[in-house]
């Protein structure tokens, strides 16, 4: 399989990068353009990837068409590169887009996907919400599936929930580093050295994930686990419930699904 990227920032690099780490596509099978051909061309030099001149190359060049330019350049690129879509297949991985949103901006003659992936695509630890109902050939779904599978926990759901999974799994990197940051911060101010308070905050993240993933236990009962009757933590957890953690966490959310 032959995959191009159109546009290739953080995002896109992300993605290129997980699967060629991880061994998904040799690293000559992928194309991208972007706006700034220099930079691009570094970056593809560094990954062993193909730079192209123009988006309409880049298209042309692969099986699989990502589309991955901020959400307002999508007309317009779309336009540009239409007739290299034909009996393509197309996934859209901008942010607020659906099957419906997408279709109109494509030929009739393609088949598409859109997609929510997150930055952690790249170390393999990555989340790629995926819209059902799909204009996928079954066989195409497989392939993909397949491809990105092991990079990603594919996360399907149907167009109405794409806003608040893509939210979830797309945004969330930046909160999740803003704990990390304030937990290192904390650590700092306590006389640990940055490096490896940061280190040890990243890796609670981590590893608190991976309990979860392991034992599926409810996240109170992962609290409760930590919390000696009268003991340290509950202190903490305590002046955090105060702060109200848990709702300026939903309440960030609300701001994203507000803007959308
Ligand atoms: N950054 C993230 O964590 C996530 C981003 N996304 C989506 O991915 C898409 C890209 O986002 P980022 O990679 O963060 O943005 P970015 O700003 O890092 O990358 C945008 C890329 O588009 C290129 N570009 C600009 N104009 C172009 C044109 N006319 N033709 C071709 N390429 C052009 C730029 O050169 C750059 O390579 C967005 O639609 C966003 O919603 C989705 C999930 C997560
Ligand atoms: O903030 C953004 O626009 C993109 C969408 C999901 C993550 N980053």
């Amino acid at each position: 399989m032959k995959l191009s990227f159109i546009g290739f920032g953080n995002m896109a690099g992300a993605m290129a990068q997980g699967l060629i780490e991880f061994d998904c596509l040799p690293a000559q099978n992928i194309y991208a353009s972007a706006a700034h051909f220099d930079k691009l061309e570094k970056k593809a030099a560094t990954l062993g990837i193909h730079a192209c001149q123009t988006n309409l190359e880049a298209a042309a060049a692969g099986d699989v068409v990502i589309l991955a330019v901020k959400p307002y350049m999508m007309e317009t690129v779309t336009q540009e590169i239409r007739s290299a879509l034909v009996n393509k297949t197309v996934v859209c991985i901008a942010a607020g887009f659906t099957d419906r949103k997408l279709r109109p901006l494509l030929p009739d003659d393609c088949e598409s996907l859109c997609v929510m992936p997150n930055t952690p695509i790249r170390v393999g630890q990555g989340i790629l919400v995926w819209e059902t109902g799909s204009t996928l050939s079954a066989d195409m779904e497989a392939k993909l599936a397949e491809l990105f599978g092991p990079i990603a926990l594919i996360a399907p759901v149907d167009s109405e929930h794409m806003g608040i999974a893509g939210t979830i799994a797309g945004c969330s990197p930046a909160f999740a580093a803003m704990f990390i940051e304030a937990l290192s911060d904390a650590g700092v101010k306590y006389g640990l050295q940055r490096a490896q308070a940061l280190e040890m905050a990243a890796r609670v993240l981590e590893g608190t994930g991976a309990l979860f993933m392991a034992d599926h236990n409810h996240p109170g009962v992962m609290k409760d686990s930590v919390c000696s009757p009268g003991g340290t933590t509950i202190r903490g957890v305590s002046q955090l419930e105060k702060d109200g953690f848990r709702g300026d966490i939903i309440d960030a959310v609300d701001a994203v699904m507000n803007r959308q």
